[in-house]
């Protein structure tokens, strides 16, 4: 069906609103607009479900969320009864409706028969994670678009192992959705009788209290916290969202007496008011935070995004600047401090492993090698590590330490299968702790790393292509760029290109190819003969374009030139 005969079908539908009607009806001769609303159905990428909200079938809203539920029942169906029974679990975070489809998918589950636990009231990821693995239901279902901006939101599945749904469910799903007619294919019922009759479970700070308890045995080394604890202060930021609770209780729980949060943003407010974006990963956010770090002399800042799975820093540099540490530095100091306390207390695993996305930095592997410890990598989504964690419990092959991603997101312990950003910030809170003890702060730890290890350096550029229009540019840079691959960037030779789609890579000076493990993903891969990575890749997540640079060198200013250097040319490149 085209987008007009898409939009038409819309307009004519007596399931919409006035409002819902109204909101169409303005967008008649802007053909444009229609398009952009009407032209496909949302897809399952990187982590779900993610789009704008409005009318429409490119859009989120209580239609695409219902056939995306009715989508995920019908596969829950498939398994039989034994598998309604055990049913999904439902949370979400503070953004615009987050709560109301949190109400409309489980009512449409139980109107399948399929048992709900929901919250009362926003969770984050992790403790949904958590609560599947640990109530034992077939899948979850979280309502939230991460760290977008205000104007998203999202519909994030997880299967029964926790982790988010695998390709080939997500496929099923997908599949159903866009078979059935979402206006009048949807099964509901009253919330409030799905509630009375029992088929929606609502639960509270019962699963918090056994999630906090599981993940504080993790904490590996309370007593440095007792050491410092009455004058190390911590501030911590929730930004609006689902974080505000639970982090700050567990930094109190391992034993931090001075816990102070931004109270502007332990506003729940899916506005989102005192940032332009939600995520950690820019700094901007982080400005109120840093003006009451300077008045109180505080030098570590954590801030956790609306649905708590991302974790971010600010820290005082040698010479009393507020810096962030990106998520490649976070992931490598805290495998050095894994590895480390694991050496110290003789607990390390017969076949130790730490795991990454394939765009998070190299120095991961040098740290993991050099002590003796395995480092893999999959592709960009957490769904992927986490199903090698699954194999590697299957196989009994290895035993990982810790995974993580450069876009902020670490896990470790057996408790949850996403990242989670309340015990990454209490590992951050403990790691600062034990550093403090050898009179050392994180800045100063991960200077120290980069002297024992290498110089490393990262930048990820994002290349913001909208709509319709961006997608087609997308796909047409990616073909350009397997049509005519790059044989050098900024001057520096490409040794060789590896095409993550095909799995093939390709030595340039001899045109020998071989094959790669890793297959399957629209990723183009460059080595170039200076030993820098040079990674392209259509965001799954966001209209963009991402450009990953990971250089290394023997010194601080070496690698930093390469990545301005790289990042110039990346923007030539990509455009
Ligand atoms: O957005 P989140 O925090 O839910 O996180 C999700 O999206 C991120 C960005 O993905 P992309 O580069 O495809 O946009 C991924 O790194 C992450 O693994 C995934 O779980
Ligand atoms: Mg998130």
């Amino acid at each position: 069906m085209g987008y007009m005969e898409e939009y038409r079908k819309w307009m004519e539908s007596p399931a919409l609103t006035e409002a819902e009607h109204a909101e169409l009806a303005a967008l008649e001769g802007d053909e444009k607009e229609i398009q952009e609303r009407f032209f496909a159905p949302l897809s399952f990428g990187t982590a779900g479900l993610r789009g704008t909200l409005g009318v429409g079938l490119y859009k989120m809203n209580r239609f695409t969320v219902g056939a995306a539920t009715q989508g995920l029942a019908n596969l829950i169906k498939q398994y039989g009864p034994r598998a309604m029974q055990r049913g999904v679990a439902i949370a979400c975070d503070s953004r615009i409706q987050s709560d109301e489809f949190s109400h409309l998918a489980a009512s449409i589950l139980a109107a399948n028969g399929i048992n709900v636990i929901e919250w009362e009231s926003l969770r984050p990821v992790p403790v949904l994670s958590f609560t599947v693995r640990t109530y034992g239901t077939l899948a979850g279902v979280m309502i939230t678009a991460s760290h977008n901006p205000k104007e998203y939101n999202g519909y994030k599945v997880y299967w029964e192992d926790g982790a988010q749904l695998p390709p080939k469910e997500a496929d099923v799903v997908a599949k159903e959705m866009g078979a059935l007619d979402m206006f009048t294919e949807v099964k509901t019922m009253d919330h409030q009788e799905a509630v009375d009759k029992g088929l929606i479970k609502i639960i509270g700070p019962e699963s918090d209290e056994i999630y906090l308890r599981q993940i504080q045995k993790m904490c590996i080394n309370p007593d440095c916290i007792a050491q410092v604890a009455d004058d190390f202060k911590i501030i911590y930021t929730p930004f609006h969202g689902a974080g505000y609770k639970l982090v700050p209780e567990i930094l109190k729980r391992i034993g931090y007496k001075n816990v102070i949060c931004v109270p502007e943003q332990m506003v729940i407010d899916g506005n989102f008011p005192t940032v332009k974006s939600p995520n950690p990963e820019n700094k901007e956010g982080f400005n109120i935070a840093i003006e009451m770090a300077k008045e109180m002399g505080v030098d570590l800042i954590i801030g956790t995004d609306p649905d708590s799975d991302r974790c971010g820093t600010v820290l005082k540099s040698s010479t009393g600047e507020y810096v962030t540490l990106s998520g490649n530095q976070m992931g490598v100091l805290l495998i050095d401090y894994i590895i480390t306390a694991k050496k110290l207390t003789n607990t390390m695993p017969p076949h130790p492993a730490v795991l990454k996305s394939v765009v998070s930095t190299e120095m991961a592997r040098k740290v993991a090698n050099d002590n003796g410890v395995e480092c893999f990598d999959t592709f960009t989504g957490f769904k992927f590590l986490a199903e090698k964690i699954k194999q590697f419990e299957e196989t009994g092959s290895h035993q990982y330490l810790f995974a993580f991603e450069e876009s902020y997101g670490y896990l470790c312990g057996d408790h949850a299968r996403d990242k989670d950003a309340v015990i990454a910030s209490m590992l951050i809170a403990e790691m600062a702790a034990y550093y403090r003890t050898k009179g050392m702060t994180l800045y100063d730890a991960m200077q120290d790393m980069y002297k024992r290890y290498g110089y490393y350096a990262e930048e990820t550029l994002s290349i913001v292509m909208p709509g319709v229009s961006g997608l087609t540019r997308m796909a047409e840079l990616m073909k350009e760029l397997r049509e005519s691959p790059l044989k050098e960037v900024g001057g520096t030779a490409v040794k060789d290109v590896r095409d993550l789609q095909t799995g093939i890579q390709t030595e340039l000076a001899t045109g020998e190819t071989t094959e790669v493990e890793l297959k399957g993903q629209n990723v183009l891969y460059y080595d170039l003969s200076d030993g820098t990575s040079f990674i392209i890749r259509p965001s799954g997540t966001e209209p963009k374009v991402k450009v990953y640079i990971m250089a290394n060198g023997a010194s601080k200013e070496e690698v930093d030139a390469k990545v301005e250097k790289y990042a110039a040319a990346a923007k030539e490149i990509v455009k």
